[in-house]
């Protein structure tokens, strides 16, 4: 079980504070969550500060304890790419096995063929697409408790995310827990089980899917809810104010 308590990560932007102000919430083993929101909305820090790369005030906890004191079971996914570009896509592996006893090379070379990959590609030369399908099978190969990923799909087109989606579906125990961040809503409407919506550092929503759609609404339509988004809002541009 994960449990967050009052997480709060801030910085000062133009004299007001941003990031994280604030997040409650717990999340029972085995659910599949998403955490969406507008840009800037808080969502990467809310993330980062679960996984303990940044520092934060507060408490999120995974089985009673904060994710410093067992990284093994956690597995944090960014779609931005992996940060040795030298290195080639085997000799990445290479490396995550030796700093991590609960790393899988033999399923990470499964991801890498799934993804038409080489163990020969230097990471560097890739596509922005192709380096976050790396990490992808980094992220997985890696037998993790807690997966949580930061835009997976970042840069991936359609077909790599409708059978990546397959792919975590069909290789998951169940067991899992999975927090995931994404702005391909339409992606992940029959994916997750709830969706915790952010909106100016805050959760604005928290909301099992099948409820959302009882509901009649998509993940799209309670999210603008939630973010008071007003599709005329584009008419305002170049009106002077007032
Ligand atoms: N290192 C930083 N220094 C100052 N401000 C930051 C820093 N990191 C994030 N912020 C600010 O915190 C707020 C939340 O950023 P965050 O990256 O968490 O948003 P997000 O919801 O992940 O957005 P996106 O969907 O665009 O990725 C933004 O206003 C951002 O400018």
């Amino acid at each position: 079980m994960i449990e967050v308590k009052n997480l709060r990560k801030t910085y000062r932007k133009h004299g007001a504070e941003v990031g994280l102000l604030g997040a409650d919430f717990t999340v029972p083993d085995g659910q599949i969550v998403g955490i969406l929101g507008e840009n800037g909305a808080g969502k990467t820090t809310l993330l980062r500060s679960m996984a303990g790369l940044l520092p934060a005030k507060g408490e999120a906890l995974f089985d009673g304890k904060p994710a410093s004191a067992q990284y093994e079971r956690i597995s944090y996914i960014t779609g931005e790419g992996s940060y040795y570009p030298t290195l080639t896509a085997a000799e990445y592996g290479a490396l995550l096995a030796d700093l991590n006893p609960s790393f899988d090379e033999v399923r990470y070379k499964e991801f890498l063929d799934f993804f038409s990959l080489s163990g020969k590609d230097v990471i560097g030369h890739l596509s922005t697409g192709q380096k976050a399908r790396v990490e992808l099978a980094a992220g997985f190969a890696k037998r993790a408790v807690y997966y949580l990923m930061d835009e997976p799909f970042l840069g991936k087109d359609p077909f790599t995310r409708k059978d990546f989606i397959k792919l975590m579906s069909g290789t998951l125990h169940g067991g899992e827990t999975i927090l995931l961040t994404t702005h391909y809503l339409e992606d992940v409407e029959h994916f997750l089980d709830r969706a915790i919506i952010v909106h100016e550092g805050r959760i604005a929503e928290d909301v099992m899917v099948d409820e959302l759609h009882e509901a009649g609404d998509t993940l799209l339509t309670r999210m603008a809810k939630a973010c008071g988004w007003d599709p005329q809002h584009y008419l305002q541009f170049g009106q002077p104010n007032g």
